[in-house]
């Protein structure tokens, strides 16, 4: 059968960073944690610069951030900085706001260092018959229980039938998502991924099955999950 190869856009990618990893309970913000000598934004950074698709990958960071400068990343030409926000859409926002007016936009958090390149291309193919955009999610393994308010019982089983696990790379036209964001940000809406301010503007973003083991770092115990997963990465890459 003949396999007509879906010709993927050039496209920008941003990269929220500016967070501080409270969670993480760790001495510095979790993004320059570090797997095999590398500090999980270099991973990040690396998984999305692996595709030739990415021309350019705009890292928010924290005004106060000191450390991304003195990596060997931040001088790749391709790398453009912007300070962040007190949210991580207000971070998003600032990057999309210097990433231009045309074309697609992807957004991927820095404390995922574990995107696989499948991934990544199944999400940038969406391009070619989309104009809405999508997400990588995971969908739910685990039956889902709703918690009573403030106490540690079970108020309800939610059906997890459609039940996914939001993950990033997100990807959607750049004008379109800014055009989201900034209203719902304006509008007080709730927004802590960029489909939740496609949802909110009344677009239904594709969900694209990804792997389960893009996991976003975010408590102590993760750290030695994703040095897993990352070695397992990398030596599937050099085989
Ligand atoms: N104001 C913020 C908050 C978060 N992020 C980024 O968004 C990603 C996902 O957010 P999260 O896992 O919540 O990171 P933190 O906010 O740093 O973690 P915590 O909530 O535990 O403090 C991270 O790469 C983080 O650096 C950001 O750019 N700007
Ligand atoms: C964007 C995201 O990673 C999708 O699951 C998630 O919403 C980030 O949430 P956080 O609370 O900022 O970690």
């Amino acid at each position: 059968m003949s396999h007509t190869a879906v010709s993927l856009p050039e496209v920008i990618a941003v990269l929220p960073a500016a967070g501080i990893g409270s969670r993480m309970q760790a001495e510095c913000p979790k993004q320059y944690l570090t797997i095999g000598g590398k500090t999980l934004i270099e991973h990040a950074i690396r998984a999305l610069l692996r595709s030739s698709h990415v021309t350019k990958v705009i890292v928010a960071l924290s005004p106060h951030d000191t450390q991304f400068q003195q990596l060997p990343v931040a001088s790749d030409p391709r790398i453009q900085r912007v300070i962040g926000g007190c949210e991580r859409a207000e971070s998003v926002m600032a990057g999309l706001e210097v990433a231009g007016d045309h074309g697609w936009v992807l957004v991927h958090d820095a404390a995922r260092p574990c995107l696989h390149p499948d991934d990544l291309t199944n999400l940038l193919a969406i391009s070619a018959t989309s104009k809405i955009g999508g997400i990588l999610a995971a969908p739910v393994r685990d039956t889902m229980k709703r918690g009573e308010p403030g106490a540690h019982a079970i108020a309800h089983t939610v059906d997890r039938q459609e039940l996914w696990h939001a993950l990033t790379p997100q990807f959607f036209p750049l004008e379109l998502l800014k055009t989201c964001l900034r209203r719902a940000l304006n509008e007080g809406a709730v927004v802590t991924d960029e489909a939740s301010a496609m949802e909110y503007c009344g677009f239904h973003p594709m969900l694209i099955p990804a792997r389960a083991d893009n996991i976003k770092v975010t408590r102590p115990e993760d750290l030695a999950l994703a040095e897993f997963y990352l070695t397992r990465l990398y030596q599937e890459e050099n085989a």
